[in-house]
């Protein structure tokens, strides 16, 4: 079964020494409070950030593996969605591949709706569309591993929801998915959650049995109120 096994990975002061496994198909959502970690977490799967220990995955250790094969291995969304390069959307996507690919960048210019904006330089773009072009270009090389840091926190709710089901297909078709996000009420939709505060994964749950428990509401300072949502615990 294709995986991501990480094992020992830490970053100073940042994130304690972590053990994590996710296998493909799970989609799995990273929660915890601002500094807590989540960020932290990715970066260091990503090896983005010099993180110690090591990270296999469908058996291939990352650090081993040459940046045209990485490319294949795992991609990282980042939170931020700053562009500054006057560069086309079009572009931008191509930029995940490692070869040009026009039936492979025009499918996800179909997916993520952006015909209109397909020759416009990214930096004249919303926020919510240069996240669309993002996602776009983190899929674009088909990685086994989607490592996505905050991916719809400046989307709509029509995006919010296509995010997800993009996820959902990602999934099903074999690919690791890990999303770090703040909005609790879409929690449900994942089929396991990690909670990570102090620079460590504090639990590892079904999301329900995550939410109804009391050290979550402990970790996040926030109690569930009866009538839903969420309440300041004081
Ligand atoms: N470049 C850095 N250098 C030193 N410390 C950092 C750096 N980036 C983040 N930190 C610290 O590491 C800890 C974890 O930060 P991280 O960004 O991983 O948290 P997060 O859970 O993603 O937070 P948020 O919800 O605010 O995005 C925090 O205490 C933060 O202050």
């Amino acid at each position: 079964m294709t995986s991501l096994i990480a094992r020992q990975v830490a970053i100073d002061e940042r994130l304690l020494q972590t053990d994590l496994d996710v296998t493909a198909g799970e989609l799995v959502a990273l929660v915890g409070p601002n500094g807590g970690g989540k960020t932290s977490l990715l970066r260091a799967l990503a090896r983005i950030e010099d993180a110690g220990g090591k990270v296999m995955i469908d058996g291939e250790e990352v650090d081993a593996s040459p940046p045209a094969r990485r490319r294949r291995l795992l991609s990282f969304l980042p939170a931020s969605r700053d562009m500054t390069w006057p560069i086309s959307v079009r572009d931008v996507i191509a930029l995940g591949l490692d070869r040009p690919d026009a039936r492979r960048i025009g499918y996800l210019i179909e997916q993520f709706e952006l015909e209109r904006l397909a020759g416009r330089p990214v930096n004249r773009l919303s926020t919510g569309e240069r996240a669309r072009v993002l996602m776009a270009r983190a899929l674009a090389a088909r990685p086994i591993a989607l490592l996505l840091d905050e991916p719809m926190s400046n989307l709509d709710p029509y995006w919010v929801l296509r995010f997800l089901e993009q996820f959902r297909m990602a999934a099903d078709e074999g690919q690791i998915v890990l999303v770090a996000l703040h909005d609790l009420s879409l929690l449900g939709r994942f089929d396991r959650a990690l909670l990570i505060a102090d620079g460590k994964i504090q639990m590892s749950e079904a999301p329900a049995n995550l939410m109804a428990s009391e050290r979550f509401a402990e970790i996040f300072r926030i109690r569930a109120e009866p009538a839903g949502g969420w309440a300041i615990r004081r």
